[in-house]
């Protein structure tokens, strides 16, 4: 059931009246802060998880119905367990499987059996229970230096855009995925952008490495801003308390601190595409403690 409006946020707080096969989702509140951005707040996980496939369902439906292909980029942390639910029915036997293409917004420079690696995870949870076609998948090459595994993943990408495979953006050159989904660390980053680091800088590659990121392992690979920002539909997903102060940082434009700014999940912001946030409700709670309380005293980060 639907119990909308229960919060106010600069007084924009309104009910979420897309229509959904999955009524019984139980939003709380949905709210547009900024042009094209979407925040959706849910009182479980589990409904959290309910609504992201069917969101991932629509975008998917209208990717293939104009495009004829669903380019989507998956990245690490519990991401992959919340889109559980498009293994089981309706959507195992409705969506179109065969015009699906799987990337990694990033990826830990492992071999793809090791425990770290996203596409073993991926692979057990989501890839063995879908008919995608293996063709389809983009992996990272493993058996080479981090540095060169970024070089190929952009060569690959690049041929996949000339094909149209993936779209391309209408106001640069990047690749248009059509669904990117992020799961955001508690410090801010998303895909392997971390706060404060040279990657975000970059505006000309697609794809790039580091070899020192904070959380272990250090040699990852990830997609550049740029490309993340041109994509048509970006999700993010953010559950569990440790990331309430990250999200707030990253929503309100109004949130301020002196590492406010260099959140990189603050700097995703669609150019033509779409965002929408997937929080629950630990995730949201000092959005909603802002809500709550006019003279709440802002967090500092
Ligand atoms: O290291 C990473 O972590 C984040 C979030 O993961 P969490 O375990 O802190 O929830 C993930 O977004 C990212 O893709 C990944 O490389």
């Amino acid at each position: 059931m639907l119990t909308a409006g229960i919060l106010s946020w600069n007084n924009s707080w309104h009910s979420s009246s897309t229509e959904n096969r999955t009524m019984e989702r139980e939003i709380v509140a949905s709210y547009e802060p900024k042009k094209n951005n979407e925040i959706r707040m849910f009182e479980s996980s589990d409904e959290m998880a309910t609504d992201l496939a069917e969101y991932i369902s629509q975008v998917s439906e209208i990717s293939i119905k104009e495009r004829g292909y669903f380019a989507i980029a998956l990245s690490g942390g519990p991401l992959i367990s919340f889109m559980r639910k498009l293994c089981e029915a309706p959507y195992n036997k409705t969506l179109d499987w065969s015009k699906w293409y799987i990337f990694w917004a990033d990826e830990r420079a492992v071999a793809k059996n090791h425990v770290d690696s996203y596409y073993k995870s991926t692979k057990e949870d989501f890839l063995s229970k879908v008919p995608i076609l293996n063709g389809h998948v983009y992996s990272i090459n493993d058996n080479v230096t981090v540095e060169d595994a970024a070089t190929d993943y952009e060569f690959v990408i690049r041929q996949l855009v000339k094909i149209r495979t993936v779209g391309v953006s209408e106001s640069n050159d990047c690749p248009k995925f059509d669904l990117i989904l992020l799961s955001i660390g508690s410090d801010g980053h998303v895909a392997s952008l971390f706060p404060n680091h040279p990657a975000l800088e970059l505006k000309d590659d697609w794809v790039t490495y580091i070899t020192d990121s904070p959380v272990p392992p250090p040699e990852r690979i990830t997609f550049t801003l740029p490309v993340i920002n041109s994509a048509s539909n970006i999700a993010v997903v953010a559950t569990g308390e440790d990331k309430a102060k990250a999200v707030y940082f990253a929503i309100s434009d109004g949130a301020e601190g002196p590492d406010a700014p260099s959140i990189p999940a603050r700097m995703v912001q669609p150019t033509d595409g779409k965002l929408v946030w997937f929080l629950d409700k630990a995730s949201a709670s000092f959005l909603e403690a802002k809500t709550k309380n006019d003279g709440y005293e802002h967090p500092k980060y």
